[in-house]
């Protein structure tokens, strides 16, 4: 039997919908969620850029073909050169400073889910690892989409959070996702039941800790 992302999320159907239609994200959709509460998110959203940006790199230690280590090249590229750039940019406009974010400490819910990510790379392959980061990637893109289609979303200037849903609703970000999930399945078509269980473990922990993650925002803990 070839195994799917279809396979990975059934198989975690519960923790996938409390990730995705997450409080946090409706409120953000609804334009409801409170600024204080966005602000904490994207200052540990900084601090998560980071950290992924290593996973990206141990990616790229972790690669057993070229093609697998120019693909992780390409993610930290991404991330370190791009994405880190436009969401200090983005933490002004919001009124948060670039010294600000340097000077942050992590949030319990910022450390746990980065390293568990790394810990899952440093001890498995490359599929575990990118397991490992799939309900951030193919996850936020369908926040994106479902964001979108509920009838509830408030879109345009009356909605504080306009620019971020256009980011992940975004034909480039949607591109991203596709290219990851194209890999995934593949890798997934040749794996066993039993190889298939572990992968389970790692992808219901990752969106579990996507939870922890919003949560945080939501309750502006540290
Ligand atoms: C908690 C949290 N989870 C996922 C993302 C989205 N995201 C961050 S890095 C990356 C991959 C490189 O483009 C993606 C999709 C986020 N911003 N914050």
């Amino acid at each position: 039997m070839a195994f799917t992302f279809e396979d990975l999320r059934q198989a975690c159907q519960s923790e996938w919908d409390a990730y995705i239609k997450h409080d946090f994200v409706q409120q953000l959709g609804n334009g409801t969620l409170a600024e204080d509460a966005f602000r904490h998110y994207l200052k540990q959203d900084y601090l998560f850029l980071i950290q992924f940006g290593r996973a990206y790199a141990l990616a790229a230690y972790k690669s057993p073909t070229l093609d697998d280590l120019r693909q992780a090249k390409a993610g930290l590229e991404a991330i370190i050169g791009l994405e880190l750039g436009l969401h200090i940019e983005y933490c002004r406009q919001w009124g948060i400073s670039e010294a600000e974010l340097q000077a942050l400490p992590e949030a319990r819910a910022t450390l746990a889910y980065t390293r568990y990510v790394l810990d899952t790379g440093n001890r498995g392959d490359l599929l575990d690892l990118h397991v490992a980061l799939v309900p951030c990637l193919i996850g936020y893109a369908q926040i994106g989409k479902w964001l979108a289609q509920r009838s509830e979303t408030v879109r345009g200037d009356s909605n504080p959070y306009e620019h971020w849903m256009r980011m992940y609703e975004g034909e480039a970000f949607q591109q991203a996702a596709a290219m990851e999930l194209e890999w995934l399945n593949r890798e997934l078509a040749e794996v066993s039941p039993r190889r298939f269980e572990q992968l389970v473990r790692i992808f219901r922990d990752a969106t579990r800790l996507e939870i922890d993650f919003w949560d945080m925002g939501l309750n502006q803990r540290m």
